[in-house]
């Protein structure tokens, strides 16, 4: 695994610096600097405490983590937040809960989020009157089957 400097500012001291639980982790994790109680449907965005300066060619990705969304219906309502590599404010989560009866509570410290660091490139885009053919061609949505069998459709 390629590792790389990223520049942090903490905006809140109080709160930890994103760490990765495991050697090898993709995905460092984030916390919330708020305490918030989440009704079923609803969502709140919240401050991590950190800001930080990627390197160009980079982007931050901000995920859920599976447990608590296994756990509680915790996500995250722009699966995966996208972190610009010129963005140096409060990186911030848009947590949703996505149980449909019981609120989710969170208190301030809680790991809420993770960050995954990746090489990404910015694209040329090049204009043509057609685009050669590929093997996939348009077919797309399911196009390839293994999908449940809606009940409509039964
Ligand atoms: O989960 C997120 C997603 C984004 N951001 C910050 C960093 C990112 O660089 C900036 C803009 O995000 P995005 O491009 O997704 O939002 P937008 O609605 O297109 O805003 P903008 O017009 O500022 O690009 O907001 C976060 O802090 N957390
Ligand atoms: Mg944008």
């Amino acid at each position: 695994m390629s590792s790389v400097q990223v520049l942090l500012s903490r905006v809140d001291p109080g709160v930890p610096v994103p760490s990765y639980a495991r050697q090898g982790d993709a995905g460092a994790d984030l916390v919330t600097t708020e305490d918030v109680v989440l009704a079923p449907g609803e969502r709140a965005v919240v401050g991590t405490g950190v800001a930080i300066a990627l390197p160009p060619g980079y982007a931050g990705f901000v995920h859920p983590r599976s447990g608590l969304a296994a756990r509680v219906g915790l996500s995250i309502v722009n699966t995966p937040g996208t972190i610009d590599a010129g963005y140096r404010g409060e990186i911030k989560v848009c947590l949703v809960n996505l149980d449909p009866v019981t609120p989710i509570e969170l208190a301030r410290g809680d790991r809420i989020a993770q960050l995954i660091v990746q090489r990404v490139a910015q694209a040329e885009f090049v204009e043509v009157a057609e685009l050669e053919p590929s093997e996939r061609g348009a077919s797309g949505y399911g196009s390839t089957g293994g999908h449940a069998t809606l009940g409509t459709e039964k």
